[in-house]
């Protein structure tokens, strides 16, 4: 064990990393055009770098002892850790081989070039934040290379700061990794998980060698049951990995992270490793009672570290100081080295309340971003150290806020609950399937109907008219006329096509969920709240502050319009109320489920509103119904539970005669059918051309008897796919799923993409579609 001190009693596991002002988007978002070159780039990250620590020592982490995270990445940290481990995927070799710089295999990597297409993209853990997963096969090299990491510690050093690099772990890496096509069958990238400790070994002796005190390694696969193999086994992997790490001639000291969930099954065994900290996220879960009670946990602990996250990093409220410092010091009395930490990284929250100028001032003083959280971390670990008698301010403070929050006007409305009271399961139940099938006939939908899934492309034009509109530059009328060509241009577009189900195109909205929110009482939305989605994306989620309401329609008038000018129909388009959850920040003050029901009820007045201005068809969107599913498989079922019931809730007064659709868009779909033949929506449409239709092995497994889409179009990209390629997929489709439940669209709605690329696409797909009703011709024409 190396002989440096142990770690202050305040760190955090991670900060925004973008900029406050995204200048790390900026800087390569220009470097990938070209219009910059690599040099600015690293001093305009090193910049970055320094501001972020010089900021985290102001708000109140110590310089020394590696209380100060290095969290910096270019893209995505698990990318770091595919470069840190040289895991370069064969099929990038040659990349590799002739490139200029690291920097440009790792954008290749990222972005994939004219030859190769880009690693796959997923959601890390149940965040709305993607990573990068690794291709792993038997002969994917693994090199280490400690670069980036020692230039990070040298830089901070320079800055006066004994900082402390991170890595994504061992475990957690390949349990994230993908075989790539070229591994054998059976093959799973975990099988070389003894290379790889071999190999993080030696990244820990470079940082040893560069004078590093302390490494952070990111487990948090510890806390899931959503991958490849069950959590107990998980931990027994850990154990192997930090077995071995541990024991490491030169290292530094190590902190083990499990963010993200509950590690309290666990943690008498993680604290029993040779490593010299163990963080626990005591937000999602909890401690070891009966451990804690009986001196089990204390013992595990001797000698090791517990960084307890008590701070949420995966909201934006401030924190219950006085209960987090309750937890704290039972810690402290029992006889454990106690740090105060965060719960994750705060890379999922944005940087600064204090830059919310519009932001009502009684709403920001609930609130807590970024450097709030650091500073909550700072005031608590104060009171460890000096007792509580010297946080007592702060935490009076804090107790004065929480309670003007729960009484303010907004947060609770006493209609809004009395309405949720008297919802009862009639309201979340439409007619039986059959009767439905039969009631919609009117709608006449022919067999392999074509549709999209409801965005059209966000042309400059639109953009440069929304942001005329919110800078006062027109008024809602030149607006509102603005809009309404938009949509006429769209519809004949559709129309010229040949689409059969037409869509209006969303133009009017700036994002799916903030639409929503600013539509909605009991939201508030942010002017700097970024978060980073993935790579330079970011999003700017709303704050679900108070009790949800719908002061007034919010979609209808477009869709209406939209008909009004089609004898074909049109889809009314709806974000659910799970999504809206997910892509916000929540408030932490009641169950989601109550939540997820008061904006389920406004959405319901939405569609009622739709159907009486004579939409026959409404489409509601949840996407992000798989993201929140918890990784705990413990919890899954309650969750299943009430967010299905939202979905239902929402669209349960719709009458037999209106087609409800929903759409999902993500590739798990196989495992939660149940939960989406739960929803009840008539038609459902998900992402498939991708996987080249993977889903539909299960659907047909699984008898699904529900009109179903599976996108015959990818949309990630501009090529555009040919008539024979859809015709291929639809067939793929068509041999597991009846003709009259099969319809025929794009994995996802259309905003990201070009008009050239998007009508030369959708042109294909309705060829597409007749050309596989032509097979046959019995099958053909309306059901
Ligand atoms: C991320 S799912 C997007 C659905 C939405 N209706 C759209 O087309 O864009
Ligand atoms: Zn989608």
């Amino acid at each position: 064990m190396p002989e440096t001190t142990t770690l202050p009693n305040a760190s955090i596991l991670g900060y925004p990393r973008l900029g406050r002002r995204r200048e790390l988007k900026r800087a390569v978002e220009s470097y990938w055009k070209g219009a910059t070159g690599e040099a600015e780039l690293r001093e305009t990250a090193r910049e970055l770098r320094a501001a972020t620590r010089s900021r985290l020592v102001e708000l109140g982490l110590p310089v020394a002892g590696g209380a100060v995270p290095e969290t910096f990445s270019f893209y995505d940290q698990v990318l770091d850790a595919t470069l840190a481990l040289g895991a370069i995927p064969r099929r990038f070799a040659d990349v590799a081989a002739s490139a200029a710089s690291d920097l440009t295999t790792y954008f290749a990597l990222a972005r994939g070039d004219d030859s190769h297409q880009p690693l796959e993209m997923t959601k890390w853990f149940d965040t709305n934040y993607h990573y990068s997963v690794p291709e792993i096969d038997e002969g994917t090299p693994f090199a280490v290379n400690a670069d980036a990491l020692v230039g990070q510690l040298a830089e901070a050093r320079e800055q006066g700061i004994e900082s402390r690099p991170v890595l994504v772990g061992p475990v957690t890496y390949l349990l994230l990794a993908k075989a790539s096509d070229e591994a054998g069958a059976g093959f799973r990238p975990i099988d070389r998980l003894d290379e790889a400790v071999a190999v993080y070994a030696q990244l820990l002796a470079a940082l040893a060698e560069a004078g590093a005190t302390w490494v952070q390694l990111d487990e948090p696969a510890l806390v899931s049951d959503s991958l490849a193999v069950p959590r107990e086994q998980t931990l027994e992997l850990v154990e192997r990995a930090y077995t071995a790490l541990g024991s490491a001639a030169r290292r530094p000291r190590i902190l083990l992270s499990a963010p993200y969930g509950d590690a309290a099954p666990a943690l008498v065994r993680l604290g029993a490793l040779p490593v010299e900290a163990v963080q626990a996220d005591l937000v999602r879960g909890a401690l070891p009672q009966g451990a804690l009670a009986s001196g089990e946990l204390a013992r595990a602990f001797e000698g090791t570290q517990l960084v307890a996250g008590v701070v949420d990093g995966r909201n934006v409220w401030r924190t219950d100081l006085r209960a987090a410092f309750a937890l704290l010091t039972r810690l402290q009395q029992a006889g454990i080295d106690t740090v105060v930490g965060t719960s994750n990284s705060l890379q999922h929250v944005p940087h600064d309340v204090a830059d919310e100028s519009q932001l009502d001032p009684r709403l920001v003083s609930w609130l807590a971003f970024a450097d709030q959280k650091v500073e909550q971390v700072a005031i608590l670990a104060r009171g460890l150290s000096d007792g509580a008698a010297a946080i007592e301010s702060e935490l009076a403070a804090v107790d004065r806020a929480l309670a003007d929050r729960a009484a303010a006007p907004g947060v609770r409305d006493a209609r809004v609950r009395a309405r949720v009271a008297s919802v009862s399961d009639a309201d979340r139940r439409r007619a039986p399937e059959r009767e439905r099938r039969e009631a919609q006939r009117p709608l006449g939908i022919p067999q392999l109907a074509t549709t999209t899934i409801g965005s059209f492309p966000q042309t400059a034009e639109i953009r440069k008219a929304r942001s005329a509109f919110s800078r006062g530059e027109i008024d809602q009328s030149g607006y509102d006329g603005f809009l309404r060509e938009e949509i006429e241009r769209v519809i004949r577009l559709q129309e010229e096509i040949g689409l059969d189900v037409l869509v209006h195109g969303e133009a009017e909205r700036n994002d799916m969920v903030q639409y929503f929110a600013e539509h909605l009482d009991g939201f508030a939305v942010t002017e700097h709240g970024w978060v980073q989605s993935y790579g330079t994306r970011a999003t700017r989620p709303s704050l679900l502050w108070g009790d949800v309401s719908r002061p007034a329609p919010i979609t209808v008038a477009w869709s209406a319009y939209a008909q009004s000018l089609t004898a074909r129909p049109v889809k009314g388009m709806l974000t659910g109320p799970v999504t809206i959850l997910a892509w916000s920040f929540v408030r932490d003050d009641q169950p989601l489920g109550d939540t997820a029901a008061q904006v389920a009820l406004a959405l319901r007045d939405e569609i009622d509103d739709l159907v009486g201005a004579g939409i026959g068809i409404v489409q509601v969107d949840e996407p992000a119904l798989r993201e929140l599913l918890p990784l705990d498989a413990d919890r899954q079922a309650a969750y299943l539970e009430w967010s299905v019931g939202a979905f239902r809730l929402a669209t349960g007064g719709a009458a037999p005669e209106v087609q409800i659709h929903t759409h999902l868009c993500y590739s798990e779909f196989g495992e939660i059918i149940e939960a989406v033949d739960g929803l009840d929506a008539d038609v459902t449409s998900i992402e498939a051309a991708r996987s080249r239709m993977d889903v539909v092995e299960p659907l047909g497994a699984h008898g699904y008897s529900r009109g179903i889409g599976p996108g015959v179009y990818d949309i990630h990209s501009p090529r555009v796919p040919s008539v024979d390629e859809q015709a291929e997929l639809i067939r793929i489709a068509a041999a597991r799923i009846p003709g009259e439940q099969l319809w025929v669209n794009p994995d996802c709605g259309l905003k990201t993409r070009g008009y050239e690329e998007t009508v030369a696409s959708l042109t294909n797909l309705v060829l597409a579609a007749q050309v596989v009703r032509a097979d046959e011709p019995s099958g053909a024409g309306v059901a």
